[in-house]
């Protein structure tokens, strides 16, 4: 029976102006059989899944962590009897362009017939399809899902859909059951461990890492660390830093090393470093008071040394008062900041109250060739309250690795939680996780773009067009590339080669959260060039970029008058301006714009309603 007529879909949104270049690709050609028999296709399905898997993890370390997108399409040869991949993509970071129309892109119409393999189910922004709507204008007639998406609001709504277009979706354990797609769904868990842990446990997905002696020792008896592992180890840890969205450390780690903890192995995604001391006796002068280097949080317990959390405050560090605290109740701050991955590298004390905690989901040992000794020398692991080794917690899936001279071990403390047996039924419409929000029921936030709302987010992926400094109409990726474009636009008035520069790289920041941390690196670097003006102008330079991208997005309105009645609020902790603060302290100027714009949008309505009434 020939399927179904196709209805329309969204076309995908406008190309951006800077398109992300997708790295050029080792081509690993799979050379497979055509499916001549069902072991053969899935040999060939399960290859290209696992290499979906790979291609979905190329962003790691060169942009904040996000759910990691991959797209394979993959075509047998017209006169051969193997299979090639035609197109492959990946999402890049938050608000670049999806993984599936970057694929498409790069097979063309060698796309047609063929099958797009996915480890991960399509998640975008609500109401925008593009992922959907590439692979079915590409002409793409099987998808190949690796793992549906973990988040319940966004769960089965990209395989419903993609099924009602006529397309064959088959996955993996539930269409698709053998060894070999058990092991390619391995790669897929792995790939997105970070989203599964936090849609699982509320919590982001945490990493202990500590470098050892042979003798079991993370420093001498004297507290002297630098170094126990070897240059490349450490290399490594750069990588691992750059993984994740925050280094955490104890106090007593800043007192002994002071340390710097950034990722500066690469010009890439550089985490916040968190610092827990419960009785904020921390020096006056350390590299992690250093904010141009990156951002600080000193997460202390509430009433802990006040003068001193001001001067930490004057310096631009961020102090967060906890009424006990605890690495359950920082992970739990961390899961409200939005971060799906936390490292931490702290000493044996801290560790062992997190392992306790049951917060820590893998551990990373790096092992060094040396023996420092010492009975009072500290270890990786302080007191766990076991006395019998039967009581040991065994790793599982455990990695050994040499680099240079150490051993690198790896492995889960706890499984990669699999979501997937929670499948809805085929009328089931996807719910809203009403969970997400850690606000009341009438106040509606968002944050993330992978959150409810989250195609409200400024780093939503919905090009605007709008006109440059010199008044010619650009189309912008996101609003965020062109409110910090307009930001440092403010630089411009000054004659100075450098104002050029910052807006040239801002035009060409390949994701949003680049362009945001462009805008703000060079803004504290060059403060003498900003506009005075620049305060006054920032608000309504913003409500223009608003009311283009809902008027450019239909769908976008249509969410937004959904929300009429409640409170928007962008649940941004750490940008008291547009954002509302972690415990509503910030002003929110982000929710209050987009309220104004509901009701305008609301009395445009309403008018041409009355208007058409009259005339009726
Ligand atoms: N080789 C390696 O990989 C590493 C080695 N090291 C070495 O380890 C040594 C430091 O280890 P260690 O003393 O264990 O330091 P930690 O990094 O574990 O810091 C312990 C401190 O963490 C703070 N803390 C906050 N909340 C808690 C909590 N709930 N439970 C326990 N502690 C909490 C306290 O700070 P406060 O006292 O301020 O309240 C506490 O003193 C140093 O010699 C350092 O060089 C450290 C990291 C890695
Ligand atoms: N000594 C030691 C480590 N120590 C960790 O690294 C921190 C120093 O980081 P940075 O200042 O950025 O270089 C230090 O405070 C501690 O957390 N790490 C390792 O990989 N190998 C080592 O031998």
């Amino acid at each position: 029976m020939p399927p179904p007529p196709r209805p329309p879909v969204a076309a995908p949104a406008p190309a951006a102006p800077c398109p992300i270049r997708v790295a050029p690709i080792r081509r690993r050609l799979h050379a497979v059989p055509r499916a001549v028999s069902v072991a053969a296709s899935h040999a060939h399905d399960a290859a290209f899944l696992r290499r979906a898997a790979d291609v979905a993890d190329r962003s790691a370390g060169l942009t904040c962590p996000h759910p990691n997108f991959g797209c394979v399409i993959a075509r047998p040869e017209p006169d051969g009897p193997e299979a090639r991949v035609v197109g492959e993509g990946f999402l890049y970071a938050q608000g670049t362009r999806c993984a599936e129309l970057l694929a498409a892109e790069e097979a063309g119409e060698r796309a047609r017939g063929a099958t797009a393999y996915l480890n991960l189910e399509p998640g975008d922004c609500y109401g925008d399809s593009t992922a959907v709507s590439s692979l079915v204008q590409a002409g793409i007639t099987r998808v190949v899902v690796g793992l549906r998406h973990p988040l319940k609001h966004l769960r089965g709504k990209a395989i419903q859909s993609l099924r009602s277009e006529g397309i064959q979706v088959d996955v993996v354990g539930e269409d698709l059951q053998s060894k070999l797609f058990k092991e390619a769904l391995t790669s897929c868990l792995i790939v997105n461990a970070p989203l599964l842990y936090r849609a699982a446990f509320r919590v982001p997905f945490s990493v202990l890492k500590y470098a050892m002696t042979a003798d079991g020792k993370i420093a001498a008896s004297s507290g002297h660390a630098s170094w126990v592992s070897g240059r490349a180890s450490r290399g490594r840890v750069f990588e691992l830093r750059g993984r994740s969205d925050a280094v955490i450390v104890g106090g007593n780690t800043v007192r002994r090393d002071d340390p710097r903890l950034t990722a500066r192995h690469v010009k890439g995604h550089v985490p916040v470093r968190i610092v827990m001391s419960q009785t904020c006796n921390l020096p006056e002068e350390a590299n992690l008071w250093n904010v141009h280097e990156a951002y600080t949080i000193v997460a202390t317990q509430r009433g802990a040394r006040r003068d001193f959390q001001k001067k930490l405050a004057m310096k631009g560090v961020e102090v967060v008062e906890f009424d006990m605290l605890n690495p359950r109740d920082v992970m739990s701050y961390c899961y409200d900041r939005g971060y799906l991955s936390v490292l931490w590298e702290c000493g044996g004390t801290l560790s062992a109250a997190a392992i306790s905690a049951r917060v820590i989901h893998k551990v990373y040992a790096f092992c060094a060739p040396k023996i420092i000794g010492g009975v009072t020398a500290p270890t990786p692991v302080g007191d766990l309250g076991m006395n019998q080794m039967t009581q040991a917690i065994d790793l599982i899936d455990v990695s050994y690795e040499q680099i240079d001279r150490d051993m690198l071990m790896s492995g889960f403390i706890q499984p990669i939680p699999d979501l997937s047996p929670v499948i809805p039924s085929a009328d089931e419409i996807p719910s809203d996780d009403p969970e997400v929000s850690p606000y009341e029921t009438n106040i509606i936030s968002f944050y993330k773009t992978w959150d409810t709302f989250g195609a409200f987010s400024n780093f939503s992926p919905h090009p605007i067009d709008m006109p440059d400094e010199k008044g010619d109409c650009l189309t912008w990726p996101t609003v965020e590339h062109y409110y910090q474009f307009l930001q440092a636009h403010k630089f411009v008035g000054v004659d100075n080669p450098q104002a050029s520069d910052i807006v040239q790289e801002i035009k060409q920041a390949r994701s949003p959260e680049e362009a945001a941390r462009i805008g703000r690196t060079r803004q504290r670097e060059f403060p003498e060039l900003i506009r005075p003006d620049w305060e006054s102008m920032k608000i309504d330079v913003m409500y223009r970029a608003l009311k283009c991208k809902f008027s450019t997005y239909a769908h976008l309105t249509e969410m937004l008058l959904s929300t009429a009645g409640s409170v928007l609020v962008e649940a941004s902790p750490h940008d008291l301006f547009w954002g509302g603060g972690r415990e509503g302290e910030g002003l929110n100027y982000l929710g209050r714009l987009l309220m104004q714009l509901r009701s305008e949008i609301l009395g445009t309505v309403r008018t041409s309603a009355e208007a058409q009434g009259q005339e009726t």
